[in-house]
């Protein structure tokens, strides 16, 4: 959640040039907080967009100069953007929102000069599988780590601007080398986005009927596999050093799976010590995901989540929605799954995690089946 005006520590105008995902999303949180924000793209159409949808005005030549630009075009253009916003605006502090980061300071430290003590590198760890505007959200950084990456020449003052403006639209700030951010990233963020996209790759040409039995398994596993191919190609190769060494060690792991599987194929299940390697791979996995912030007690989840059985009739959906309402309860997203032939599907609603135990034991006493998550 953006900050409450008065504490918002961010001077506009802010200058965003892409006004994609990011750059909306950012020009969204900052009109939120009452910031004035400047929108620039190089398609005149994404431009347009962002700002119909109130992510900020579109420059004009009688424009005030920005105090700060965010670059958020496609990480292969970022640095040269980076290079000529510092030239355009000789007093503003500059930053970028690539998911790379070590690239891009080189290209600003070889084509800058001085002008580099201006600018903060910075990456905040929000997304999601869509691109452009219209999947914009004020809310998208709003407790997610926003990793800031000062250089060499950076100056203390650019760094305290890049910090507030993280601060001002929900983030957490965490500064970080670019070498570290991106042996970092590499792990959990490009590696998974290979490992969803590898898993979905094999499904195109799978039978129907092996797809119709998918469950939410699958979907957790490859929910952002549907990430734009171009924007991943730019973030793959521009990190490729540390995603080659992750994926090399995840090769390894490969490895001694398909051994233990194939000695299983050949000679039987049992009996050959072939459950050892595969069992010691689960482990290291439930090891793994007890790490991860936020899953298990770790930080909140944004929003919590009552899932509804709803039977296939007409006006099911709207009965539910009605009666959430009048439980006084406010859905902020909604997910559906519905499987091939099923007489049910499940609606997943998002809302307040404070709302949560009310509106289970409300539904289920007007006899909706709440499913346990
Ligand atoms: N998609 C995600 O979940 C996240 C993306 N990022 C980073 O944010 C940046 C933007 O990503 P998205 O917003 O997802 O992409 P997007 O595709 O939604 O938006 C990129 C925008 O940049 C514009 N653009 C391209 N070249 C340009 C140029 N030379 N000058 C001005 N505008 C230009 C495009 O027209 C487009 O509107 C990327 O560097 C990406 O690595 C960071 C965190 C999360
Ligand atoms: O959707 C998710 O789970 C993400 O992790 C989104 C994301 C995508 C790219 C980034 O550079 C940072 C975050």
């Amino acid at each position: 959640m953006p900050a409450p005006h008065d504490a918002v520590a961010t001077r506009g105008p802010v200058r965003v040039v892409g006004t994609g995902l990011l750059g909306a999303s950012l020009g969204l949180a900052l009109r939120t907080a009452g910031v004035d924000v400047q929108l620039a793209d190089l398609s005149p159409t994404a431009q347009a967009l962002a700002r119909d949808l109130g992510a900020g005005d579109l420059t004009a030549p009688d424009s005030p100069e920005p105090t700060l630009v965010v670059v958020a075009t496609p990480p292969d253009v970022a640095g040269p953007t980076v290079v000529a916003e510092l030239a355009a605006h000789p007093d503003a502090v500059v930053t970028d929102v690539a998911s790379v980061k070590a690239l891009i300071a080189e290209e600003v430290e070889a084509g800058a000069g001085a002008d580099a003590a201006r600018y903060v590198g910075s990456h905040p760890m929000a997304g999601r599988e869509r691109s452009g505007a219209a999947a914009a959200d004020a809310d998208l950084f709003a407790g997610r780590p926003w990793v800031v990456v000062p250089g060499p020449r950076t100056t203390s003052e650019a760094v305290l601007t890049v910090r507030a403006l993280a601060a001002d639209v929900g983030a957490t700030p965490v500064t970080l080398g670019a070498q570290e951010h991106d042996d970092a990233v590499a792990l959990v963020s490009h590696l998974p986005q290979l490992a969803a996209s590898l898993v979905a790759a094999r499904l195109p040409g799978a039978p129907e009927s092996a797809l119709g039995l998918a469950g939410q398994g699958l979907r957790d596993v490859t929910r952002i596999a549907a990430s734009d191919p171009m924007l991943w190609a730019a973030i793959l190769v521009g990190n490729a050093g540390p995603v080659a060494h992750a994926l090399r060690a995840l090769r390894g792991d490969l490895d001694t799976l398909l051994d233990a599987l194939e000695l299983a194929r050949d000679t039987g299940p049992l009996g050959n010590g072939s459950t050892g390697p595969l069992a010691r791979v689960i482990d290291a996995g439930n090891r793994g995901v007890a790490r991860i912030p936020g899953k298990h007690g770790g930080a909140p989840r944004r929003y919590g989540e009552v899932t509804v059985l709803v039977p296939d009739q007409p006006g099911a959906l709207g009965r539910l929605f009605g009666e959430v309402g009048e439980l006084g309860v406010n859905i902020e997203d909604l997910q559906l799954e519905h499987s091939a032939g099923q007489r049910v599907g499940l609606a997943a609603l998002s809302v307040l995690p404070g709302s949560v135990a009310a509106l289970e034991a409300g539904l289920t006493e007007r006899g909706w089946r709440v499913v346990a998550q």
